[in-house]
């Protein structure tokens, strides 16, 4: 018989196709499998944004949980809320342009719903991350310069803050992965807190030498 080591006890599977939040994990050094969730985003909507958000990383963990019922699954979502309205990722240049105008000189939100399922203990944990991150105020030639690079057109609010984008940032207020995709210390300490993985002691599990330990 195959053994599926995405499927072993503690096994760690990212339900999500961006490399933003792969990234962030291998730095962690965490051993962990992809398996995006194929979820609709535009077929969901929350109450408001925090809600919205939660909702959504909760779909696409849930979809990959199901094919995976003994892994630890983590979705996410991460919007940029500012005047109460959520921006998205930007369908063209020129949607970038005017979500970067919007945020010109100004604070707004980035809110990641992060959700950490393992179906086959019962366990089921979404919760959001807020950081606030403030804009320096935007020529015009800045935004249009930044929006003929490929950068803003699969980001949150047209910008990555871990990009060319750093020079727009005057200040945050919160978590800095959070606004790339994953609140890091809440997922690692999640992850650790129920014995998912054994963070910080040089014996973070890989999927193939799992064992049953862990706790929901
Ligand atoms: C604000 C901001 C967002 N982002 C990215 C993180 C997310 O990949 C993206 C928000 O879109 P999401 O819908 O959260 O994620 P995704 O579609 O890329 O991947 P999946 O749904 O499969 O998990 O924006 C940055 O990389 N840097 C930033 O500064």
């Amino acid at each position: 018989m195959v053994m599926n080591p995405l499927n072993e006890k503690n096994s760690i599977v990212l339900a999500s196709e961006s490399p933003r939040r792969r990234r962030l994990l291998e730095q962690a050094q965490i051993a962990f499998s992809v398996v995006p969730s194929g979820t609709d985003e535009d077929a969901i909507r929350g109450p408001e944004p925090e809600r919205h958000a939660q909702i959504l990383a909760a779909a696409k963990a849930e979809a990959v949980a199901k094919l995976y019922p003994h892994a630890w699954v983590i979705g996410a979502d991460s919007i940029v809320v500012i005047d109460g309205r959520i921006l998205n990722k930007p369908e063209s240049a020129a949607v970038a342009g005017q979500m970067l105008r919007r945020l010109s000189g100004r604070t707004h939100r980035v809110i990641t719903g992060y959700s950490i399922w393992c179906e086959s203990r019962g366990h089921r944990h979404s919760n959001v991350c807020i950081t606030e991150v403030t804009f320096k105020e935007l020529t015009e030639d800045e935004i249009n310069w930044y929006t003929q690079t490929p950068e803003p057109r699969d980001k949150a609010g047209g910008y990555a803050i871990q990009g060319i984008a750093a020079f727009m940032v005057k200040s945050i207020n919160g978590s800095y992965t959070n606004v790339v995709g994953l609140p890091m210390c809440e997922i690692v300490g999640h992850l650790t807190q129920h014995g998912a993985i054994r963070h910080g002691t040089g014996q973070t599990r890989s999927p193939a030498t799992a064992d049953a330990g862990g706790k929901c």
